[in-house]
């Protein structure tokens, strides 16, 4: 296994008149190298969830493992759960501050007192892995490159730490259609190669359908469904009363298919509809 929330609760603000329970018995877990969407409404309790991921918030009561290393205990330190779970905030390119791309790559891993030679291995790789060029862009400043460039600088950031899990709390915002299939890709590719277990939050299904092995819908603070995506679109009433919407795509061939027509009604994806559609049009 490799993260185990159990009965995770977290109340902000307790015994004060704001008292708010953002997370309330949360309970699910993540296979090694699952990649997991985290979808909910605004609120839901998403961002609340994963700080806890990275041991930013204390819980209120219950407890995390990440690969049987328990993190929520009192006398852990920030360091070895940030060694184990890196999270990629939102808008990250903000938080870009070095001169070169090199050194603000570097940031991380020369923290953790690692040999010259080996934080060199470690962003040459780290830049490479989110698809830049390491000769072309280690000595420019991020600041040279485009909003989509720089998002990926700043994942490169945290990928070099290595992490066991990695968290991107929805790594498309604010990027047009070719930046966001760009980024997508490359978080995906970043998880077939190394097997990476990936958690990423997102308010898009289309995205999520397409992407991921498993998906967590999160509803005022509670897990409200949970399992692959093909069985949680099979909830349309409940994710709509939630808030939420089944990819456009699957929501066409589900009404196509009441209409009678002879086709698979779970497709997750434009190609697989297409697919579907084809071969019926041949078998008519
Ligand atoms: N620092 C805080 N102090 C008090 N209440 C908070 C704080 N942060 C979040 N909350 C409350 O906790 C609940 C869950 O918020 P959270 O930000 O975790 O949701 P979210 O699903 O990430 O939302 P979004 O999609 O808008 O980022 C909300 O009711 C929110 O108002």
């Amino acid at each position: 296994m490799s993260i185990i929330v159990e009965n995770l609760t977290h109340i902000y603000n307790p015994n004060t008149p704001f008292e708010t329970t953002a997370l309330n018995d949360v309970s699910f877990q993540i296979d090694k190298g699952d990649f997991v969407g985290l979808i909910g409404h605004t609120g839901s309790g998403k961002s609340t969830l994963i700080q806890h991921l990275n041991g930013l918030l204390k819980a209120s009561s219950g407890k995390i493992l990440v690969n049987d290393f328990e993190i929520t205990k009192k006398d852990v330190k920030l360091r070895e759960i940030r060694q184990k779970v890196g999270l990629v905030f939102q808008y990250p390119e903000h938080q870009l501050f070095e001169e070169t791309i090199y050194k603000d790559v570097a940031f991380g891993p020369i923290n953790l007192d690692l040999s010259q030679e080996e934080v060199d291995r470690r962003v040459r790789e780290a830049i490479q892995l989110v698809g830049l060029s390491f000769e072309d862009v280690k000595e420019r400043s991020p600041f040279e490159l485009s909003g989509g460039q720089r998002r990926r600088v700043a994942i490169a950031g945290v990928v070099a730490m290595r992490p066991e899990v990695l968290i991107l709390d929805e790594p498309t915002a604010g990027l047009d259609p070719k930046g966001r299939d760009e980024i997508l890709d490359q978080i995906k590719a970043l998880h077939n190669r190394y097997k990476m277990t990936v958690l990423l939050v997102s308010h898009s299904m289309e995205d999520i359908a397409r992407l991921v092995d498993k998906i967590v819908v999160m509803h005022r603070g509670t897990v409200a469904l949970q399992g692959r995506p093909r069985e949680v679109f099979q909830h349309v009433e409940l994710l709509e009363s939630i808030g939420l919407a089944i990819p456009q795509i699957t929501y066409l061939m589900r009404r196509l298919k009441a209409m009678g027509k002879p086709i698979r009604d779970d497709v997750l994806t434009i190609e697989e509809a297409k697919t579907e559609i084809i071969n019926w049009l041949r078998r008519k």
